[in-house]
């Protein structure tokens, strides 16, 4: 008989899927948020649930593989991206993929990063602590086969320079964002989510961002 996933994991998922949702980040059922636990374990959310109202019901465990402790219970079909982060980034602890209007329309019009420069919320992320920076968030082509999309992920960060930066866009999709826990996952996501919607708003006005 598995561990039970501790309490405090399955509320940290809970509440960020219900800030996620407050946003308008996660539509329909979109999006899946997860949490490191010790023992090579992950708490994940379950495939196809709403995330503005899970319930402990709507949280399960997997090992860093992806495979589900309990087989009679699916995981997120993005599983698979959720433990490529927590195998390549041993500081990262939760893990949140959202589908904002903004990721959504940007990362459809990008090449293979979109360059964020100037903004005083680039300070969102690591190791950043001025406006005077950049940052340039990879952009990844979709895929369904998710093992194939982490495959693609894996060989992208082998050619980053580090540090890599905690999180990336699928094209068409949405996007991935990491930290040492969920309150900095959030708070990551939510300066790249307000700096793509300034970007899509520049575009929108017919100007240019660098
Ligand atoms: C209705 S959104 C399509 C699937 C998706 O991209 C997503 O983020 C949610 O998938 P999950 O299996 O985690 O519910
Ligand atoms: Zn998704």
């Amino acid at each position: 008989m598995p561990d039970a996933i501790p309490e405090a994991a399955v509320a940290a998922v809970i509440e960020a899927g219900r800030r996620m949702a407050e946003r308008n980040w996660v539509p329909a059922t979109a999006g899946n948020i997860s949490v490191r636990l010790p023992g090579n374990r992950v708490a994940i959310t379950r495939s196809g649930f709403h995330k503005a109202h899970l319930t402990a019901d709507a949280v399960m465990a997997v090992d860093l593989q992806g495979v589900p402790e309990d087989g009679a219970l699916r995981p997120s079909a993005e599983t698979g991206l959720h433990c490529g982060v927590y195998r390549a980034f041993p500081a990262a602890r939760a893990v949140v993929h959202g589908h904002s209007v903004a990721n959504t329309v940007l990362s459809r019009r990008a090449g293979e990063t979109i360059r964020l420069e100037g903004y005083e919320l680039l300070k969102a992320f690591p190791g950043l602590d001025t406006h005077a920076a950049a940052v340039a968030v990879p952009v990844l082509d979709n895929d369904q086969d998710i093992t194939r999309l982490q495959a693609a992920v894996e060989a992208r960060w082998a050619r980053m320079a580090d540090p890599v930066v905690p999180g990336y866009l699928i094209r068409g999709h949405g996007v991935y964002v990491w930290g040492p826990d969920m309150d900095a996952a959030l708070a990551r996501l939510e300066g790249l989510e307000f700096m793509l919607a300034c970007k899509m708003a520049a575009i929108s006005l017919g100007g240019s961002d660098p």
